[in-house]
């Protein structure tokens, strides 16, 4: 049995999901962060968990040839990164292999997973940043959370953003700090600040600014409205959004515009859209770009489709989409996210889409009750994945084919092994880096009705023997 404190060196056996470390010490598992696999590392023991030990790491004894410096000085103390020690070919590599474990562990063993499409800027990608606020003994400080922890980690250059959204951060800080704004204390439920999230267009520049507070008033809103709008000019709105509530949960669903429309504007695959503080947009324009043209390669539309977009978001995807097909129904559960969907429609000319704000599931079913005809089905839930009833739903709708989208290859596995049983298959999983020097990864499934997918392979078959007799 160790103990805490007790300093050992190890080997690492492995890198899990989470990006940490493991090693074995008989058959007790230690966890630690910041370490390769084979690597041997000093570490010194934390504390007894349920499944083993959690460490902290003195020294590398023996270095990865996977191993580089990593540039940020807050890793492994900020929770954002878990790879940046790891070179950018190993983490494709460490990426792909995590999810083919996933597979391996489920029913789905046919499903090849395809080299991950790397991004050609590991840094400097976030388009949208939140800093959190508190007070202790020491002043008010500013930054990013501690990993499974509320404790912030003083803010220096995040080297996930660009060096303007860098700046504007610092400039922030300060003037909350000469404001005298205080900030919200979380176990004392005292103050007011919570957050501040910050989102900026990649192509337009255009940025937006969310003061997140735990009440309505505060004293200085509108020196500090004042203070922002003289200072920084790529700013073209300012909100005020209102969280009550006990939770980590950074947005409340109060809303006030302090200055603007409430909305930026970005560029994304040629149309332009709009989007409001509360609605979803993926942080990494450049690799969105390279998503979305994978995924939609994959339909091979002819034009004559009816396809759902599910969890929709602001319509990004149905709007690619649409002129490559006869009509889309974007389906999203955040009302705003509607509503910005419905102007991105109009202001890109886009008359074969529209939109329904309702949750993706109760949607699905009730299309499936009224037999409508679908071809294909589009669906990019959030990180929890969907439900068996859209699964069940879409099943009984009987679409052509099924593109799933998903940031989390975990769940989508799971809803995978639902569709499959159903009559859905799926040979292959693309990933695509969206989310450099972390361990997250986009995924795109594609899968056809099995009937359909025995044809395919019968037609395949028949070509080739068809070749072969040409070739003889
Ligand atoms: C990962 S985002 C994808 C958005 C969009 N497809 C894109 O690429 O920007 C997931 C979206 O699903 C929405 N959502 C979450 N739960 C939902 C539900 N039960 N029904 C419909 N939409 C939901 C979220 O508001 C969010 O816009």
């Amino acid at each position: 049995m160790l103990k805490a404190g007790q300093k050992l060196n190890v080997r690492i056996a492995y890198v899990d999901d989470e990006g940490k470390g493991i090693a074995y010490d008989k058959r007790d598992a230690i966890m630690v962060s910041g370490v390769l696999a084979d690597e041997v590392a000093e570490v010194q023991i934390q504390k007894r968990l349920k499944q083993g030990y959690s460490a902290r790491l003195g020294k590398i004894v023996k270095p990865s040839k996977n191993r580089c410096e990593p540039v940020c000085p807050l890793f492994l103390r900020c929770g954002s990164c878990h790879l940046q020690h790891m070179q950018m070919n190993a983490q494709a590599d460490w990426k792909q292999a995590m999810v083919e474990r996933m597979v391996k562990e489920s029913s789905l063993k046919d499903l090849q997973v395809q080299n991950v499409i790397t991004a050609t800027n590991p840094y400097g990608y976030r388009n949208k940043i939140i800093i959190g606020f508190t007070r202790d003994k020491q002043g008010v400080h500013a930054g990013f959370y501690e990993e499974y922890s509320h404790r912030i980690v003083p803010m220096e250059d995040c080297l996930l953003h660009d060096d303007l959204s860098n700046q504007l951060i610092r400039s922030l800080i300060a003037m909350v700090k000469k404001l005298r704004i205080e900030p919200y204390q979380e176990d004392r439920k005292k103050g007011i600040l919570r957050h501040i999230l910050i989102r900026k267009g990649a192509v337009s520049g255009q940025i937006m600014i969310v003061l997140i507070t735990s009440q309505s008033a505060f004293p200085a809103r509108g020196q500090f409205v004042d203070q922002i709008r003289k200072e920084w000019p790529a700013v073209k709105t300012i909100i005020q959004n209102i969280n009550h509530r006990s939770t980590s949960i950074v947005l409340g669903s109060e809303e006030k515009v302090l200055f603007g429309s409430g909305y930026i504007e970005d560029e994304l695959c040629g149309n332009t859209y709009r989007i409001s503080a509360s609605s979803f947009y993926q942080i990494n324009h450049e690799q969105t770009e390279v998503l979305y043209q994978k995924a939609l390669s994959l339909l091979e539309t002819k034009g004559n489709e009816t396809v759902l977009d599910t969890y929709c978001g602001i319509g990004t995807i149905g709007m690619t989409l649409a002129p490559h097909v006869k009509q889309v129904v974007g389906v999203e559960l955040n009302k705003q996210a509607v509503k910005d969907a419905i102007q991105n429609a109009k202001r890109n000319h886009v008359d074969n889409i529209r939109f329904v704000a309702e949750d993706a599931s109760v949607y699905m079913q009730k299309l499936a009750a009224s037999r409508q005809r679908v071809d294909v089905v589009i669906m990019d839930p959030p990180r929890s994945g969907s439900t068996h009833q859209f699964i069940q739903a879409c099943a009984q709708l009987k679409p052509r084919a099924i593109l799933y989208i998903s940031c989390n290859p975990k769940t989508q596995i799971r809803d995978l092994e639902v569709f499959k049983s159903k009559g859905y298959v799926s040979d292959k999983m693309y990933l695509v880096d969206l989310f450099p020097q972390t361990n997250h990864v986009e995924s795109i499934s594609f899968s056809i009705f099995i009937k359909d997918a025995l044809r395919s392979i019968f037609l395949n078959f028949n070509n080739i023997m068809n070749d072969r007799v040409y070739k003889k």
